[in-house]
């Protein structure tokens, strides 16, 4: 799994390049924001930002597994590539 800092991720805080952090894992929400069921706006608002709060406040477990992980594409970690979760 390829490993992202945080300030990586802050550079994809934009509607039609946009990535988030639930849990230590990082998302490339892009094709997914206009079809969130939730809204474009929130997604739009906490893009490129640590989202774990949010997320888990509106969704279940079984949302992460079904919709969330197949859009993970990695973890935040060290410049060594180890998982800082
Ligand atoms: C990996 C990221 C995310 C995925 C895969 C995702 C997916 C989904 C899905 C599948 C639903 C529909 C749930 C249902 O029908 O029961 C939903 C609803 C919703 N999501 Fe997200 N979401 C994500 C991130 C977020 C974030 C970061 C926010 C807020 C900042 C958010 C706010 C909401 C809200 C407000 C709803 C509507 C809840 C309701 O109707 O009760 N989502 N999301």
């Amino acid at each position: 799994m390829k490993s992202f800092t945080i300030e990586e991720v802050a550079q994809h805080n934009k509607p039609n390049d946009l990535w988030i952090i639930v849990d230590g894992k990082v998302f490339d929400l892009t094709d997914f924001v206009s079809e969130h069921p939730g809204g474009k706006k929130v997604l739009v608002k906490i893009a490129g930002k640590d989202a774990t709060k949010k997320f888990k406040q509106f969704h279940n477990d079984a949302i992460m597994q079904r919709v969330g992980l197949p859009m993970q594409i990695g973890v935040i970690g060290d410049a060594d590539g180890r998982a800082r979760l």
